[in-house]
């Protein structure tokens, strides 16, 4: 067993964590085969903490946020593990209680907002339903809150875009429209998939900094996922690494990032443009991401690690490096990021 990222003492620890998963594995279940989207994911959030989960296309970050959100449609099911949510096994709830929780202590935004919007309602209607889900207020308060959340996601002129429906708005109004609902839910979890990919750099550091205050002031725990390891850098207390379904890396983000010790993790921060000398070339990771449908034995990364010896061929074992680190790798690379 390894110790939880971040963990004062195993007490205190249990008493804040909001989400737990452990052992996760997800599967699709295709004519070609089994895909293991998900394979073994283990982490932690606890309150007022956001979590990165981060890795290239297809790693199975998203199958996870699905598998928490207990929104795995066949042929995909969740073949091992718990979801304990706030010590509640998420795997073990019916359909209507788990849409009891995602409707309000568990809050979502999806890259595609639609997910969340509903089309013939204004926004209005939407966001105010929201706030009378939980809380006593008038229509006037109900009002004033929604308000202040579109304000706060950046939407120019909110008392008059109140009124208009979601065709209406831009896809980055909408997304930013989706955001600010999540907001109101003041969930004790909330899970972004992505969010803030399309929309323009002021704006997204305007919504990262907005979601953090509220996960810090409310208590709330964020889980964000995202290739992008500058978004990590900004919002995340930790990070969680993920490669061809399985966490390879996971701590504070302060030491992952200065002191990686999976070559993967090497090779992700080697691939952001900033931490390059300008005229440099970027440092790209070799070769492709293997098939999940036909993964090397052993290591997933091996065929594209410079580190790779034949131990490599077989399972490596989570380990816990370092206080509050995870780590599945033979041959970690020790040396710091300058
Ligand atoms: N409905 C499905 N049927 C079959 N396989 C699926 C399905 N959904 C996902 N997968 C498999 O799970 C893998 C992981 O997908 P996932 O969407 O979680 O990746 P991701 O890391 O979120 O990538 P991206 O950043 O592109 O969204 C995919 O590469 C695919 O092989």
């Amino acid at each position: 067993m390894y110790s939880i990222p971040g963990c004062k003492s195993e007490s205190t620890a249990m008493s804040e964590i909001t989400l737990e998963v452990q052992g996760l594995s997800t599967h699709f279940e295709t004519r070609a085969g089994t895909i293991r989207a998900v394979d073994d994911v283990s982490f932690s959030v606890r309150r007022g903490r956001v979590l990165g989960l981060v890795g290239e296309s297809g790693s199975g970050k998203s199958v996870t946020g699905f598998s928490v959100l207990g929104l795995v449609d066949p042929p995909g099911r969740i073949a091992a593990g718990r979801i304990l949510f706030k010590g509640r096994d998420l795997t073990k709830l019916g359909e209507a209680e788990l849409r009891g929780l995602r409707g309000n202590r568990i809050a979502m935004i999806f890259q595609d907002p639609m997910m969340t919007l509903n089309p013939v309602l204004r926004i209005d209607t939407q966001m105010m339903e929201t706030v009378f889900a939980h809380a006593e207020v008038s229509r006037r308060e109900a009002w004033v809150r929604s308000r202040d959340a579109l304000g706060m996601v950046g939407i120019p002129s909110p008392e008059e875009r109140l009124s208009a429906y979601p065709h209406q708005f831009s896809g980055g109004m909408r997304q930013r429209v989706a955001i600010a609902i999540a907001l109101l839910h003041q969930p004790d979890l909330i899970l972004a998939d992505e969010p803030t990919t399309a929309l323009d750099v002021t704006i997204q550091a305007q919504i990262l900094a907005e979601v953090q205050r509220l996960a810090r002031d409310h208590g709330t725990a964020l889980i964000w996922i995202t290739h992008d390891l500058s978004v990590v850098a900004g919002l995340a207390d930790e990070v969680a690494v993920m490669y061809a379904g399985r966490i390879v890396e996971n701590g504070q983000v302060s030491q992952v990032l200065k002191r990686p010790m999976h070559p993967y993790t090497h090779g992700l921060i080697g691939s952001v443009p900033s931490r390059n000398k300008r005229g440099s070339k970027l440092r790209q990771i070799p070769g492709m991401t293997p098939s999940l449908l036909n993964l090397p034995t052993g290591c997933a990364f091996r065929t594209r690690c410079q580190q790779a010896d034949e131990k490599c061929e077989l399972d490596p074992p989570i380990t816990a490096p370092a206080e509050g680190r995870m780590l599945r790798c033979f041959n970690p690379q020790l040396e710091a990021i300058v």
